[in-house]
């Protein structure tokens, strides 16, 4: 659905000149939540505005449905763009006009005669649940409020694709739930496409079929959640779903399994112990049930060497777990015998609180 090719961005000026983009190739998948992540100065927020060529790209090309924009004369690039709606850290809302105003602008522009744009305002602000404040003002409003009505206004010209740049980073954590569910459930209901950036991993893990990680003017890493945590060495899967660092406990096995939805990984432990007669500790976990299905990381350390556990260590693959086995030089430097493993599952915790990049 979006596919930018090579695409570059140098931002020049008289003193010096900074490569904000340096040959990104992004694909986002029609109806598909893509949220690219990364520090500040990365390039996200360059890479958003290409992607609607509200900044024109140095070199490379963005495609859209099908239609390579950066190809377009102005008037056909405007049309296509009412194809793709946007919303904004700080909302961008008009504070003199209330909220079914700000909603109909994009129609005004559009020449929708009055009637109609009476209707699908008050149909949108049904869809974002601001039915009740249609006549209030930005002012009144709390900042959830407010980007409810900044998704209404996106939506207004029954775009394809959302693009959100750091929609919830001005809101506090119960709001940026609210937000983030009410994007997921306009995805299903409209089939929109999403692309989204943003700095918090907890966005990411809440809500994206897809990410990407950005350093630099560069995707440094990016695939679909479960695939990103089929790789050992993804650095968002990691921070994702964070296990710490494991250390060794003298006569245990420490094995970490991965779980990508096709299966949830706590029956399997149970039988495990069951079967095998394996004392079975769990160290830590970090899982997220998304859609009913469970996808995460979990630490457990099984009873005996790894000789002593590759019967039990083949079940769980065998049951389709990723399963990596640590070994000392992937450990941590509590590698003390006397470490319990009431202290490493302290150390750990259940990982599940919200991460920064
Ligand atoms: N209009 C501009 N003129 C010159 N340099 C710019 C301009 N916009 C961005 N840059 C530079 O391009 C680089 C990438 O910036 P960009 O805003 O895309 O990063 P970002 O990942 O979105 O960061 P943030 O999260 O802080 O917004 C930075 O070094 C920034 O200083």
């Amino acid at each position: 659905m979006i596919r930018t090719t090579a695409l570059s961005k140098v931002y020049r000026s008289r003193e010096r000149q900074v490569t904000a983009l340096d040959g990104v190739d992004l694909h986002v998948r029609e109806g598909e939540i893509f949220g690219v992540l990364g520090r500040s100065g990365a390039g996200k927020s360059t890479l958003i505005r290409c992607v609607n060529l509200l900044e024109r790209p140095t070199s490379g090309t963005v495609e859209v449905g099908g239609r390579e924009l950066t190809s377009l004369s102005a008037s056909a690039l405007r049309a296509e763009r009412r194809g793709i709606g946007m919303i904004f850290q700080h909302f961008n809302l008009l504070s003199s006009r209330t909220v079914a105003g700000n909603v109909a602008v994009p129609l005004e522009i559009a020449g929708v005669p009055r009637r109609d744009r009476a209707r699908r305002v008050a149909e949108l602000l049904d869809l974002v649940g601001l039915v009740e404040h249609a006549k209030a003002y930005p002012a009144q409003l709390s900042g959830g409020q407010k980007q409810r009505v900044g998704i209404a206004r996106a939506l207004a010209a029954e775009p394809r694709v959302l693009l959100s740049d750091e929609a919830t980073s001005a809101l506090d954590p119960e709001t940026t739930r609210s937000i983030l569910a009410l994007l997921r459930d306009l995805r299903d209901r409209l089939g929109l496409t999403i692309l989204l950036i943003t700095h918090e991993m907890d966005v990411v893990k809440n809500i994206c079929d897809s990410a990407a990680l950005m350093e630099g003017g560069r995707i440094v890493e990016s695939g679909t959640v479960p695939e990103l945590l089929g790789r050992s060495d993804s650095r968002l899967a990691r921070e994702m779903f964070p296990l710490g660092t494991p250390a060794l406990l003298a006569g245990r096995t420490l094995v970490d399994i991965t779980f990508r939805g096709e299966e949830t990984a706590q029956p399997f432990i149970s039988t495990l112990a069951r079967t095998y007669n394996v004392d079975v500790n769990v160290l830590g976990a970090a899982v997220e049930s998304v859609g009913g299905r469970q996808i995460g990381r979990m630490r457990i350390s099984l009873d005996g060497t790894f000789e002593h556990n590759v019967v039990p260590i083949g079940y769980l693959r065998e049951q389709g777990l990723q399963v990596d086995v640590i070994d000392e030089a992937e450990a941590g430097s509590g590698t003390e015998h006397t470490t319990s493993d009431a202290d490493v599952a302290a150390a750990d915790g259940v990982a599940l609180a919200g991460k920064e990049l």
